[in-house]
């Protein structure tokens, strides 16, 4: 593997800067016989300074209603949301001085749009201007501001064209520069790269990443499609029926035996040659991707290891990788050679073994 592989410097640091705990929302249809409809069932969520955190989930598993709540776009039913150490929930319907002080909040986190939501009768300076109106910041400041994060997002030359006149990577990259308006510490990103083609979305995920590394802002991001996750989190979530059902540091989700997420990450496929085989799943991250491991393991025990199926990556920029390898004979021949692929520090899942073993017990 190559280890001149440039990783991006992380300004991750351990303290919280989004936290929700017991975060519940449930829709209610208007009228007497209102369905009820619970989008967000007790999501706690963590989401640590300087991270770019992924939130992944089919359709309908609550993923807008959990960004729309973390900047109380969307009242949440219970619990509560922080940013930056303050609590939003506290904010919400206590009068005009909470108010303000939820306005002040809300814009200290930026947010980026799926169809970039610009206004079409302005130019793009002034749409990126339009958040510091609204501060009450003066003409000549908001436009210094906004040619400066134009500047930031690589669009200086269109300060003065109307959104109609951009493409949709440059539409993205101006509701990027006015999420930046108000200096937040936290982005918020909904689906922002999914109405984008493949090489759009690649240099979207860069700048959100630059901006991520340069300003130290931690990004939180929802999507359906796993390579935005793979691309640039450092961080991710499952969501499933409103709820969090994994979540943790890309690393810590492939040291997880059966992640859901880890295996969507990097798929490997592969069937046994025959019964008398046992196929593992070997993940590599961190220190242990770059050891001759599975040779040492051929040399070690003099078996011979078939390759059925490997995916190698770069996330976050380190190298992680799976590999799906067959030994000869059973389970139980292999307990030696498997535990000597552990301690090398690698997570090994078994195929077939746990459902082999309910097959052994029912026959
Ligand atoms: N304003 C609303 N009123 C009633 N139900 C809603 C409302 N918004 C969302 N829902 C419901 O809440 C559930 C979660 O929706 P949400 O949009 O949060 O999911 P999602 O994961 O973002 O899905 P998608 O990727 O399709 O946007 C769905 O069952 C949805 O129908």
């Amino acid at each position: 593997m190559p280890a001149h592989t440039h990783a991006p410097h992380s300004t991750v640091t351990e303290s919280p800067v989004i936290t929700t705990t017991g975060l519940t929302k449930i829709y209610r249809a208007h009228g007497p016989r209102g369905r009820e409809v619970t989008a967000l069932d007790g999501v706690d969520l963590h989401v640590r300074e300087g991270e770019v955190y992924g939130v992944i989930g089919q359709s309908g598993a609550g993923k807008s209603s959990l960004i729309r709540c973390v900047n109380l776009l969307e009242r949440p039913t219970a619990g509560t949301v922080t940013v930056a150490g303050q609590d939003l929930t506290a904010l919400v319907g206590r009068g005009p001085r909470a108010g303000r002080e939820l306005r002040r909040a809300r814009s200290r986190i930026g947010m980026v749009f799926q169809h970039f939501n610009l206004l079409s009768s302005r130019t793009v300076q002034e749409n990126v201007e339009l958040p510091l109106e609204i501060l009450g910041v003066s003409g000549r400041e908001r436009s210094a501001k906004a040619l400066g994060l134009l500047d930031l997002v690589g669009l200086s030359d269109k300060a003065k064209v109307y959104p109609a006149q951009l493409s949709g990577g440059q539409k993205q990259r101006v509701g990027i520069a006015r999420a930046l308006a108000g200096d937040p510490k936290v982005l918020l990103s909904d689906e922002a790269t999914s109405a984008l083609d493949p090489e759009t979305t690649r240099s979207i995920l860069q700048l959100l990443r630059d901006l991520n590394r340069q300003l130290g802002l931690t990004v939180l991001l929802i999507t359906h499609e796993m390579d935005v996750v793979k691309t640039v989190c450092d961080s991710a979530a499952l969501m499933e029926n409103g709820r969090i059902v994994e979540s943790g540091t890309v690393g810590e989700l492939l040291a997880t035996p059966g992640s859901e997420l880890a295996s969507a990450l990097f798929p490997v496929s592969g069937d046994a040659s025959g019964d008398d085989r046992t196929v593992i799943d070997v993940t590599f991250h961190g220190e242990a991707a770059t050891r001759p491991v599975i040779s040492q393991l051929s040399r070690t025990y003099n078996i011979d290891i078939s390759i059925l199926g490997a995916a190698m990556d770069t996330v976050g920029g380190k190298q992680v990788g799976r590999m799906r390898i067959e030994l000869p004979g059973r389970y139980d021949d292999n307990v030696v050679p498997i535990g000597f692929l552990r301690e090398q520090g690698l997570q090994i899942d078994i195929q077939g073994q746990e459902p082999a073993l309910v097959k052994d017990g029912a026959k």
